[in-house]
């Protein structure tokens, strides 16, 4: 199997072409700090020509089945090509081949759901005759692509989370302006040319790679962009929402993701299912398990397994299969894990594991006798450390659940049917994951959070609705 690319020296991609620029910078292998390629810097005129490009090509006709088969295409290229895919990843994100392998896998099952939901546009018949004086009148409804979309996406799932948007923004007959993340682009770039080879028309995707703080505001104040969708940081997301105006604007944010064991549950596989969910991509992941609240009769049963199988993990190289956790992103972001977590440890915490950094590596931490101001619990730590806590009833953990300015997803483990009911009406998230933790996710589920996790939902069918129009159309006959 020949490699997608021949070296990783990608120009910005508008129109159609690779355009290479006199500016690039370096993207580093984040485990070894090795230089694995590099991409071009974007300035303001590549940003209008690439919009603009955009919008022309939203103006070609590009059928339903063809953006079918073009999607069916690169999912079915993207498995050909997993192991370039899954290396790249590996390798960018700092995040073990195996998950990264996993992750190429998810983005194919991504591109080949949007393929199937651009069958499954449509509208409804609406009884206006039902009105008095509307007897002779019919009315149905029709969904209309919004035109041009700008896709902006974070470092930490580098090919799923592209998928996630440039698959339903085709899938609906729009065109992409596409900003990866900066430590990232590799795998969007790759992922491009699968879409070049799968004969996407020119236009429809247009890929722009430099400084978010650069290049996203003018991708994002360009008025011939019609639908922003982003991914990222609560405090970037609230600065994009501002700057939008009155276009729509997707936004999947951060969490500080709440999982409950109660009495009842079988803390043995719970233990397991939160140690491997805390500790994901180095805890860099939206819905990683970061609190965890334990009923006081399986605490101790809880904590002990939850400690020895957080010990176990193996720290290394993302390349080394045998690797269960890499490096983070950056070894600012470890540094900020160490402040945090030394932080809570003046102020009473009790590191049950972990607690350690090695340059760029956090060792996987667990917290104990943790408060809720700490930033450990209060803020998104985004990095591989888990506070547990216990709790005695279910109107307490409820509420100590509901103690957040977040709220993506939460986990609880309970064969208490009374219990998960309760929790599902009262517990103000966007997911609830009953015996499993805040962690789980399949690619066409409906996905998204309230409150400062964002607004809309990502899942195929759920993006196309908000990355089209609907309009109404009543015939007086
Ligand atoms: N809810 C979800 O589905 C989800 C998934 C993954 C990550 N996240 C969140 O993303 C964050 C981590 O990712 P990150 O560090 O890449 O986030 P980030 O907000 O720093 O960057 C995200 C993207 O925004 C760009 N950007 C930065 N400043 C910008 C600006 N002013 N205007 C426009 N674009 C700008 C970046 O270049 C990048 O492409 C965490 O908060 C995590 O919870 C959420
Ligand atoms: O980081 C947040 C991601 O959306 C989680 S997943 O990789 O999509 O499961």
């Amino acid at each position: 199997m020949n490699k997608v690319a021949t070296d990783y020296s990608f120009g910005l991609f508008i129109n159609g072409e690779w355009r290479t620029k006199e500016e690039t910078v370096p993207v580093l292998n984040k485990y070894n700090r090795e230089k694995i390629g590099e991409t071009a810097v974007t300035n303001e005129s590549d940003v209008k020509e690439a919009v603009e490009s955009a919008k022309e090509a939203f103006k070609v006709p590009f059928s339903l089945y063809d953006r079918y088969q073009v999607l069916l295409k690169v999912a079915q290229l993207l498995r050909d090509n997993t192991e370039e895919f899954a290396a790249v990843i590996a390798k960018e994100v700092g995040k073990p081949v195996n998950e990264a392998r996993g992750e190429v896998g998810r983005s194919a099952l991504t591109l080949e759901n949007s393929a199937e939901e651009a069958k499954r546009i449509h509208g409804e018949e609406i009884p206006v005759e039902a009105a008095p004086g509307s007897e002779n009148r019919k009315a149905f409804t029709r969904r209309y692509p919004v035109g041009v979309v700008a896709a902006i996406t974070p470092f930490n799932v580098p090919l799923n989370l592209v998928c996630h948007k440039v698959g339903p923004a085709l899938a609906a007959g729009n065109s992409v302006v596409l900003k990866p993340a900066e430590q990232t682009p590799l795998t969007a770039l790759l992922l491009t040319k699968l879409f070049e080879e799968a004969g996407l028309p020119k236009g429809r995707l247009n890929v722009l790679t430099g400084e978010g703080h650069e290049v996203g505001p003018l991708l994002t104040s360009n008025p011939d962009v019609n639908m922003i969708t982003f991914t990222g940081s609560p405090q970037v997301g609230e600065r994009i929402r501002k700057e939008a105006g009155l276009r729509d604007v997707a936004l999947e944010l951060g969490n500080n993701s709440a999982t409950i064991v109660h009495k009842d549950a079988d803390f043995e596989q719970a233990a397991q299912l939160v140690a491997q969910k805390s500790f994901n991509n180095a805890g860099q992941v939206c819905i990683s398990v970061q609190r965890v609240y334990v009923h006081d009769a399986v605490y101790d049963q809880f904590l002990e397994k939850v400690r020895e199988a957080t010990s176990q993990i193996k720290l290394g190289d993302p390349m080394d299969p045998s690797t269960q956790m890499g490096p983070m992103i950056a070894e600012e972001e470890a540094v900020r894990v160490e402040e945090w977590v030394n932080e809570a440890v003046a102020e009473g915490a009790v590191v049950e594991t972990g607690g350690k950094r090695d340059g760029v590596f956090y060792q996987p931490t667990v917290l104990t006798n943790v408060n809720a101001e700490m930033k450990v619990c209060k803020q998104e730590v985004f990095g591989p450390v888990v506070a547990v806590d216990s709790y005695a009833d279910e109107d307490e953990v409820i509420s100590y659940v509901n103690d957040s300015e977040y709220g993506l997803q939460a986990g609880l483990f309970t064969n208490s049917l009374a219990f998960a009911m309760k929790a599902m009406d009262q517990i103000h998230v966007g997911g609830l994951i009953v015996n499993d933790t805040s962690g789980y996710r399949v690619d066409h589920m409906p996905y998204g959070g309230v409150k400062k996790s964002g607004t809309g939902k990502e899942g195929p069918r759920y993006a196309i609705e908000e990355m089209t129009e609907e309009k109404i159309v009543v015939f007086n006959l």
